[in-house]
């Protein structure tokens, strides 16, 4: 079989990243974006060093920007392309990309057809100033799309580099759509890390307990059913629907922020919430899983 040549505009600027992962749900609103915020929040938190950048490629329902509190802020173009949003302000190791970043106002749709999205997607994976990276995490919309196809196309010349996680919730639909996405992965040749599942019970606000409100347990099945690794599962977390809102903090806080002396406030307040330590232990199994793909022996979640 041919080749595919590493020497286009994508694969010059990919082929400094070292995994890609493409995060993806067969349904609407069983927790992708927030998901994605998460695996690159417990990435970038995995080492002092890690370098991660999470590309929103949900063209008509951006949420990535205002789950890392980025919302508003603008995209400068250098003479070497555009230069992504830093979460992290000057330690520059977390960035971000997002349509979200090019509308007027936030409240602006994007009404695109196919070949305006797929020309989109090429753009953001070869003109970004991505540099070096160790993860690109790429957040995308619900189901099997143009955006997905598209990202696989023309991420052709680092095909080594990509692989994928899927979420689900618990519910029997959202199962079956999660067998959609799981059947589209097999059909590109797309490996799998495994299968995270959301919205699996919830937290108390006043005591942490969690309780089954909802069935549970249904993505652990399909993983086994499907012989794929079982990421884990998430509850519904108030604390974490506050934070990925980006609703108004509190002043102490601010102060906590301000102490810190960081610029990355979503980190510090993410870091407290009682999925912070689940979706560690997630980014272990994903990285195990990882490892057992690419033999990358450097691959450590600690
Ligand atoms: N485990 C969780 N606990 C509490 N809230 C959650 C959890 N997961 C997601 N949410 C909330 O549910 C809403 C939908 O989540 P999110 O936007 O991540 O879903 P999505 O699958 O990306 O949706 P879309 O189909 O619009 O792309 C958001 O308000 C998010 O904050
Ligand atoms: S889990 Fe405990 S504290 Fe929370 S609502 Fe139920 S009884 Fe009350």
């Amino acid at each position: 079989m041919a080749s595919v040549t590493q020497d286009t505009p994508v694969g010059r600027r990919l082929r400094h990243i070292k995994h890609i992962i493409i995060v993806c749900s067969g349904k609407g609103g069983v927790g992708k974006s927030s998901v994605s915020t998460q695996l690159a929040l417990s990435l970038y938190a995995s080492s002092p060093t890690a370098r991660v950048a999470i590309l929103d490629v949900d063209l008509t329902g951006p949420s990535i920007p205002r789950m890392l509190g980025l919302d508003g802020h603008p995209v400068h173009q250098s003479s070497d392309g555009w230069v992504p949003v830093y979460a992290d302000g000057s330690e520059a190791r977390l960035s971000c990309m997002s349509v979200g970043f090019l509308l007027k106002k936030k409240e602006d749709s994007v009404v695109w057809r196919g070949p305006k999205k797929n020309a989109m997607i090429r753009q953001f994976l070869g003109d970004v100033r991505w540099g070096e990276l160790d993860y690109l995490v790429i957040d995308t919309p619900p189901g099997t799309s143009d955006e997905h196809l598209s990202l696989i196309e023309h991420m052709a010349p680092v095909r080594d580099r990509l692989s994928a996680v899927i979420v689900t919730t618990p519910q029997a639909v959202a199962l079956l759509d999660a067998m959609k996405c799981l059947s589209f992965t097999r059909a590109v040749n797309l490996p799998v890390l495994g299968l995270i599942e959301n919205m699996s019970g919830y937290v108390c606000p006043c005591c942490g307990e969690i309780s089954n409100v909802f069935s549970t347990g249904g993505g652990q099945e399909m993983a086994r059913r499907e012989g794929l690794k079982f990421l884990g599962s998430l509850p519904v977390d108030t604390e974490l629907v506050t934070l990925l809102d980006a609703a108004e903090v509190s002043e102490s806080q601010a102060q906590d922020e301000a102490r810190e002396g960081a610029s990355f406030k979503i980190l510090s307040r993410y870091k407290n919430t009682s999925t912070a330590p689940l979706f560690s232990k997630i980014v272990e199994e994903a990285l195990q899983s990882l490892q057992n793909h690419t033999s990358d022996p450097s691959l450590s979640s600690s």
